[in-house]
Order: C-alpha cells, then sequence, then structure tokens
C-alpha cells in the first residue's frame, strides 16, 4: 500500500520483537512535514522500539515504514544507513560524541561526511553550537564537558545537517530539571524555524506541550478500543 501523499514520514501496523518479546503491536502513525510528534507512554511501552523502526535502525516483523516515497522496510541495510546519515538525524538518551575530536569537529561530522567543505562545516557547526548555548565550548574535546554540554553538543550534531526528520528518544534524560525546558525549547524553535519534522519520545507529559500532535502507547499499541491514528490528540 503507497503511503498518503502528505505524510513526510508513514507507518503502518508495525510489529516488532526483541527475541521473540513483543515491543510494538501494531502501530499505525502518519507525521506531516515540518510537524513535531510527541510519543509518550509509560516505561517500556515501545518508545524507543518505534523510533528505531522509524529511522531505519531495526526493521519491522511485519507491517511497512515510509519515508516520502521510500519504503524504508525494505530497503537493503547500506541504503538505510545512507538514508538514516544523510535524511535523519538521531538524539539519544545518552550523548555519543567522539572522544577525539573537539565539539565544533563532532557537531561538523555529519556534513563532513556529506562531503561538505571544510570551512562551511566548521561556521554551520559553530552556529548550531551557539544557538544551543554551548559556543564557548566549541574548541574543547568531550572529555572536558559536562554531560548537559555534551547533550547540546549531539543535539547539534543532529540538527547541523538540517536533517529531514530528527529522532530524539529522551533528549532531556541527561539534564537537570533546569536545563530541561530551555534545550527542549531551543530544539523545537530550531526545528519550526528550519522545517524540520521531529518524532520525539519521552515519558515525561510536559513534552508533550511543546509539540503538535501527540501518541501514546501502551504495552506496545494504542489504547485498546482505538484505532492507532485515533491516539493521536491535539495537544496544543
Ligand atoms: N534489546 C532488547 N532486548 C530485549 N527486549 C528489549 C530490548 N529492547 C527493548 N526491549 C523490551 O521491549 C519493550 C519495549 O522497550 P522500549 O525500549 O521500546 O520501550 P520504551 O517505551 O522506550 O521504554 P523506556 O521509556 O524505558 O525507554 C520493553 O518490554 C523492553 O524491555
Amino acid at each position: 500500500m503507497a503511503p498518503p501523499d502528505n505524510d513526510v514520514l508513514w507507518a503502518r501496523e508495525v510489529h516488532y520483537a526483541h527475541g521473540g518479546s513483543p515491543a510494538l503491536l501494531g502501530v499505525t502513525l502518519g507525521v506531516r512535514q515540518g510537524e513535531i510528534i510527541a510519543v509518550t507512554g509509560p516505561r517500556g511501552c515501545g518508545k524507543t522500539t518505534l523510533l528505531r523502526c522509524l529511522s531505519g535502525q531495526l526493521v519491522p516483523d511485519s507491517g511497512e515504514v515510509w519515508f516520502n516515497s521510500i519504503p524504508v522496510h525494505t530497503l537493503p541495510p547500506t541504503s538505510r544507513e545512507r538514508l538514516r546519515r544523510d535524511r535523519f538525524g538521531w538524539v539519544g538518551d545518552t550523548p555519543q560524541l567522539v572522544d577525539e575530536l573537539t565539539a565544533w569537529e563532532n557537531a561538523a561530522l555529519p556534513l563532513l561526511l556529506a562531503g561538505g567543505g571544510h570551512r562551511a562545516a566548521k561556521r554551520t557547526a559553530l552556529e548550531w553550537l551557539e544557538r544551543l548555548d554551548v559556543g564557548e565550548c566549541a574548541r574543547k574535546r568531550p572529555g572536558a564537558l559536562v554531560q548537559a554540554q555534551r547533550q547540546r553538543v549531539a543535539i547539534a550534531r543532529a540538527l547541523a545537517h538540517q536533517p529531514d526528520v530528527l529522532f530524539a528518544d529522551e533528549p532531556t534524560a541527561p539534564l537537570h530539571q533546569a536545563d530541561r525546558a530551555q534545550v527542549l525549547r531551543t530544539l523545537t524553535s530550531a526545528s519550526r524555524s528550519h522545517r524540520i519534522t521531529v518524532v520525539l519520545a519521552s515519558h515525561d507529559p510536559e513534552v508533550a506541550t511543546l509539540a503538535d500532535r501527540t501518541l501514546t502507547l501502551v504495552d506496545g499499541r494504542a489504547p485498546a478500543g482505538a484505532p492507532s491514528e485515533a491516539a493521536c490528540s491535539l495537544s496544543v
């Protein structure tokens, strides 16, 4: 079945089990370009597994995942790898930076891997570090930064190549309470100004207030009795 024309990301009846243990039991979801969607629900309900299926890190056991007109679920591993590198951004709950590189080099990495010029990549990386309030850390290596600074650098790296879709899985988990709202606001406003679609997973209900829509998962599916799409409700 082909996806609806107006959805940048579309998943239909996605099932996934980790080593025989079911994590997703038929999730259907459409995300429009530039939209920010929050995936919420209690721990273990399948948020991370859903984001990994949508971003091509995992292949669903059954069901479909489309990015624009690309059937992600049928792509060979090298094509999924390229798609993730060129078109998607990923922020996880712990910053995975390259220890040998400085903050700006880390943030510039996706641009350099995509074949961008060194000077332009550096300028863009520095702009994003400034936007995320870690401009003064640009020349420091990750080991000289605190966890909250490292996570801001990881977010800058995920946004610097202006991906079509940013997947953020509990992106505020390593931050102190005081930093959380500010980093989330920066992430969502930068995404809105650059028309980057965001799929944001969190068990923190506050995250939903910054999103256009919310998909609530319970035990790998939408709440009993409701079709998955109906579980998406307007939250603003
Ligand atoms: N690698 C794995 N091997 C086995 N089971 C897994 C694996 N990853 C996740 N699971 C299980 O799959 C289910 C869904 O996990 P998932 O991490 O997707 O949920 P989540 O909503 O993101 O949880 P959390 O909020 O704790 O991050 C859980 O029961 C979890 O224990």
